[in-house]
């Protein structure tokens, strides 16, 4: 198991809901926390709290849009500038939007693709690196259809295909890097209250009948999916029915048709 003390970690979307749990979990654990969002209130007042409980050397904000490719890698240079390096990137920062599909796709996935490239060209033994760990934040949404938001599927679907092919690569290459998505159902954040999409009472009456996770549960799985460092391309379920890894069969079922 990977030992986080004196490690350091960036998280995005950590100025509340699950990235804000993630974060909290790795200062739990010892690590030292970089926590990147858009929201400067909320991120400059998590930083106060968790600097309060765990020390003023221990987690830093700094303000960042993952849809700009500009200001991504502007806030990873402050980050190993004040840090010196880099073990642990999870890229976190997700919305559902299903009005302006192509500002959730720029943050749900290519977000998540200059998260992801950013943390690997640091992290690869081929630069030089000490190798790392990265969690992609999915979405039950990335293995099977959500209804009413269908451009939110994609994205999620694509980081957990993503995710999955990048750590085949960089097991064949021997990056030394480890690549897991993380697939969580529903959890009661922000993110129920502003999300935007003209079927909205189709997603309300799925909501009603969901049974709802608690941050906490989310971020024991994240933390497994960076500890464990036999854990490489794994995709982890956090259901209200229990938690577990998704198998994929290498020949999915078919239907032959004759033409
Ligand atoms: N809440 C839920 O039911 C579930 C959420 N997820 C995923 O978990 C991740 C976190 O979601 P929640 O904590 O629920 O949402 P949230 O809305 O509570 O937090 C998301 C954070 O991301 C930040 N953010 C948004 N756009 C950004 C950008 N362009 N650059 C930097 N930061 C940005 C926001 O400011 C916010 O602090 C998302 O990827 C979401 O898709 C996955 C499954 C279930
Ligand atoms: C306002 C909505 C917030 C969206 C945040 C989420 O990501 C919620 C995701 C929760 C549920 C998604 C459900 C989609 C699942 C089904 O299509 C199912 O096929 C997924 C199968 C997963 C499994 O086999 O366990």
């Amino acid at each position: 198991m990977m030992i986080l003390n004196d490690k350091v970690a960036v998280v995005t979307g950590a100025s509340q809901g699950l990235g804000r749990g993630f974060a909290e979990i790795l200062l739990e654990n010892g690590a030292k926390v970089a926590l990147l969002d858009l929201n400067e209130t909320l991120g400059r007042e998590v930083q106060a709290h968790f600097n309060e409980i765990y020390g003023s050397d221990r987690t830093q904000f700094y303000p960042c849009d993952v849809a700009s490719d500009e200001l991504f890698k502007d806030a990873f240079q402050k980050v190993l500038h004040k840090f010196g390096r880099v073990d642990v990137f999870c890229n976190n920062a997700g919305i559902l939007n299903e009005k302006d599909w192509e500002k959730t796709v720029s943050i749900n996935l290519s977000g998540v693709v200059r998260g992801t490239y950013l943390a690997m060209d640091h992290m690869k033994k081929q630069n030089g690196g000490q190798g790392g760990v990265i969690i992609n934040v999915a979405s039950m949404a990335g293995l099977g259809p959500l209804p009413g938001a269908p451009i939110y599927t994609a994205t999620k679907h694509g980081v957990v295909g993503f995710s999955r092919a990048l750590a085949e690569t960089s097991n064949i290459a021997d990056y030394g890097v480890r690549i897991n998505a993380l697939c969580p159902g529903f959890v009661r954040t922000a993110l129920l209250n502003s999300f935007q999409t003209d079927e909205k009472a189709m997603l309300e009456s799925i909501m009603e009948k969901a049974k709802f996770l608690e941050v906490e549960d989310v971020a024991k799985a994240f933390l497994l999916l960076v500890k464990d460092e036999s854990l490489n391309g794994a995709v982890l379920v956090v259901a209200s029915a229990g938690t577990a890894f998704m198998s994929f069969p290498t020949e999915l079922p078919r239907t032959p048709v004759t033409l």
